[in-house]
């Protein structure tokens, strides 16, 4: 199975060619696909009526199959064509269908309706009568199927190549495509599913490194545990306390052993077991038992908080980077990151590290950042992506929208910070922060503020454990 990778269309093919050279045919594969599409619609919609639309190449293949799959079900289904199929496996699946084809544009609509004219291979909008007649199907149907990707969908960005109408339900086949995880795709359905479909996507497939993010597995700390094996964070404060305060928070309740906060007596609100030290003191930041500092969560814009960056950055130590220290930091500061480094910008803050990739999908943004940075990059938004220097990413596509409020993203830091502290990990502990993050507010539910999202976390991994 694919294990949560996602591909772009080359890469897909390239995963479907090894397939082939096991000695497996393209058409059974193409069985299969259809088969466990047709099992999908068989379980949601039983013996109500289906059309499936076909196209000319191997979707259109798929939605053969599906048809044929469904009689034998019993399903009264019909099928509607665009064009007569044009690879070798669609002219055999329509063989084997062999029952009557309509006519796209003069066939009566359906209770359910199975978009199956292209898939990966699309390279063009549809024609404006064929993407019209799709929409007015769909919106005379009760339950409406992409196979693969809804018809008019660039697979690798997710861009809107022509309208599309709301499906009910996107069945992958295979592997997730980079445009089942992308904005504006994503939002024209309303649940996905991926397909096994016999392909064996091991870390040798081109593509396999980008992934969906998966819920992580944690461990209880080692039964010789003391604080400082479990890691010690230092948060560095600044102008706004209450931020860095959140982040402390973050951190401790991520698993961290013991959490400092730096240069923040005025601090008292935060939990008593965050322990307050000044900036003055000597090892406040170059203590060797911090296994990860914090840096930028209210620190400010001033010279002062500069040089607070600048100290941190010369302690040397593993290292995540938020909010202001993105700001100070700035384009071409890449040298003076740590080895193990963790930077969390939000839109903006990236365009402004990295004003040259302001285009593009944000999987190969990040991707291109970390690279270049060789920090472990989170690109934070509806869609955030974690990538690594090494090139892997994983891409967070469920987060609950209430996560847009302020002071949710110094929890992410202080999540951030506290699980680098516990592993010394940078993408795996970005990886867990980030899923913890999304967790804490599905189980926070509707309009909750930051600091509820810190009482979540414990919860939230616990389920990971
Ligand atoms: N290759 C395989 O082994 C398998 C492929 N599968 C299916 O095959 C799909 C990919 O098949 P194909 O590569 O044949 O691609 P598609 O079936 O997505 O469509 C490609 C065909 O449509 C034409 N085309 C592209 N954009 C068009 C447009 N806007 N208007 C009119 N014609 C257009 C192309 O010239 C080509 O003939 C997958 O999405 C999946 O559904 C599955 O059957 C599983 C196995
Ligand atoms: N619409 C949204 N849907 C899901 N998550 C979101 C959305 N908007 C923001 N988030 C998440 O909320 C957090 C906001 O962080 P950030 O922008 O740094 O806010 P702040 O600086 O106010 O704390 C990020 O983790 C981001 O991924
Ligand atoms: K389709």
């Amino acid at each position: 199975m694919s294990g949560g990778a996602i591909l772009t269309a080359a890469e897909m093919r390239a995963a479907e060619q090894a397939l082939f050279a096991t000695g497996i045919p393209e058409y059974d594969v193409m069985v299969r696909a259809g088969r466990a599409v047709a099992e999908m619609v068989w379980r949601v919609g039983a013996k109500r009526d289906v059309l499936v639309l076909c196209g000319p190449g191997n979707n259109g293949g798929d939605g053969y199959v599906i048809a044929r799959r469904l009689r034998e079900h019993g399903v009264p289904v019909r099928v509607a064509a665009m064009a007569d199929p044009a690879t070798e496996s669609a002219k055999r699946a329509r063989d084997d269908w062999g029952g009557p084809v309509e006519d796209i544009m003069a066939c009566a609509p359906a209770h359910q309706l199975v978009d199956a004219l292209f898939g990966t291979g699309l390279t063009r909008e549809l024609d404006a009568s064929l993407a019209g007649r799709l929409c007015d199907l769909a919106k005379q149907a009760n339950h409406v199927y992409a196979v693969d990707l809804p018809s008019g969908i660039a697979t690798d960005d997710g861009a809107i190549l022509s309208p599309v109408p709301h499906y009910h339900l996107c069945l992958s086949l295979g592997a997730w495509k980079r445009a089942h995880m992308l904005r504006p795709a994503a939002l024209c359905w309303d649940q996905m599913a991926c397909l096994d479909i016999g392909l064996d996507i091991g870390m040798a497939t081109p593509g396999a490194a980008v992934r969906r993010l998966e819920k992580p597995r944690l461990s209880a700390p080692a039964d010789d545990a003391h604080k400082y094996r479990r890691g010690l964070v230092a948060v560095v404060a600044g102008a706004m306390a209450g931020a860095a305060a959140l982040s402390a928070e973050a951190a401790a309740r991520a698993g961290a052993g013991y959490v400092r906060l730096v240069g923040a007596q005025a601090i008292v609100d935060a939990p008593h077991a965050i322990v307050r030290v000044s900036s003055r003191d000597e090892d406040a930041l170059t203590d060797p038992r911090i296994a990860a500092l914090l840096v930028g969560p209210g620190l400010g814009r001033t010279e002062a908080a500069a040089q607070k960056l600048r100290a941190a950055l010369e302690a040397g130590q593993a290292m995540a980077v938020d909010a202001d220290a993105l700001w100070h930091l700035g384009e071409g500061a890449w040298p003076a990151l740590p080895p193990r480094a963790i930077l969390t910008p939000h839109e903006g803050e990236f365009v402004r590290l990295f004003p040259d990739l302001a285009e593009g999908t944000p999987i190969d943004r990040a991707l291109a950042a970390a690279a270049r940075s060789g920090a472990v990059v989170v690109l934070k938004g509806p869609v955030s992506v974690i990538a690594a220097p090494d090139g892997r990413a994983a891409i967070a596509d469920r987060a609950p929208s209430w996560l847009s409020t302020a002071g949710t993203g110094d929890v992410l830091a202080g999540l951030c910070a506290g699980r680098l502290a516990v592993t010394g990990d940078p993408f795996g502990a970005a990886c867990e922060a980030v899923w913890l993050h999304g967790e804490a507010a599905r189980r926070a539910g509707p309009a909750f503020i930051a600091d509820d999202l810190l009482h979540g976390i414990g919860s939230a991994i616990k389920a990971c454990l």
